[in-house]
């Protein structure tokens, strides 16, 4: 008899419309009906792949934050703090510059462990002010991220695989960007989508040909009743 591997799926890049942004509707019936765990592993803040597993309807297995929050279903797990990116964010506004998502900021709102500041911002101060702060700054195509160089997004798959039961040797990840090379390194099996930078290329076992959501679902695909 043979089963469906577990998953271990990146959003940003990997998730979207080939377009290159919003989850591409085609992933939730499949998702939904995966025989195994999916676990969703991303950069953005803990509420957003919590409410993803939601609508998909899926149990939330969740690694927020590039690993900084990490969701078991029973228990969550903070290891980073926010203190040192928040005093960073607040050195690169006292500098004349901002994070650049309007008043509100919902993309940091209910970041725990991390600063994300847009792309559309200057990255070259952001670098200075994280290193005297001892933070790095990661790229992901979507946001740069001001964080502790420790936790990744791997530690909290393991975690998650730990404390769920989940054998790493069996999980399919597929990802996009720098911050899914430490998920690849742990896994039994890890795609790169095409439209992959070149540090999730180089870490991937596989390169695929097609790009954001056609990548993970001919991923689905290709992998389905593979265990
Ligand atoms: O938050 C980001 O910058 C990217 O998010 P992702 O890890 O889901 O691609
Ligand atoms: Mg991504």
């Amino acid at each position: 008899m043979t089963a469906d591997p577990p998953l271990v799926l990146d959003i940003d890049g990997t998730l979207t419309r080939p377009e290159g942004w919003g989850i591409d509707p085609r992933i939730f019936d499949p998702l939904r009906e995966w025989d195994a765990p999916v676990v969703i592993a991303t950069g953005k803040a803990f509420p957003y792949p919590v409410a993803l597993c939601h609508f998909v309807g899926i149990p939330e297995l969740v690694v927020a934050e590039n690993g900084g929050v990490v969701y078991t279903g029973d228990d969550v797990f903070f290891t980073a703090d926010r203190q040192a990116a928040q005093a960073v964010a607040e050195e690169y506004r006292a500098a004349g510059y901002d994070l650049g998502w309007g008043e509100e900021d919902t993309v940091n709102r209910w970041r725990e462990t991390e600063i994300a500041v847009n792309l559309e911002q200057p990255i070259d101060p952001l670098r200075e002010i994280a290193a005297e702060y001892g933070l790095e700054v990661i790229d992901t195509g979507y946001a740069y991220h001001v964080k502790d160089a420790a936790p990744n997004k791997g530690d909290g798959v393991e975690t998650i695989a730990d404390r769920v039961g989940i054998d790493l040797a069996d999980c399919v990840a597929v990802g996009d960007s720098i911050n899914d090379a430490s998920t690849f390194e742990v896994v039994g099996r890890s795609f790169a989508v095409g439209n992959a930078d070149q540090a999730a290329t180089e870490a991937a076992d596989d390169v695929l040909d097609e790009v954001h959501a056609d990548g993970a679902l001919a991923v689905l695909e290709r992998v389905r009743g593979a265990v």
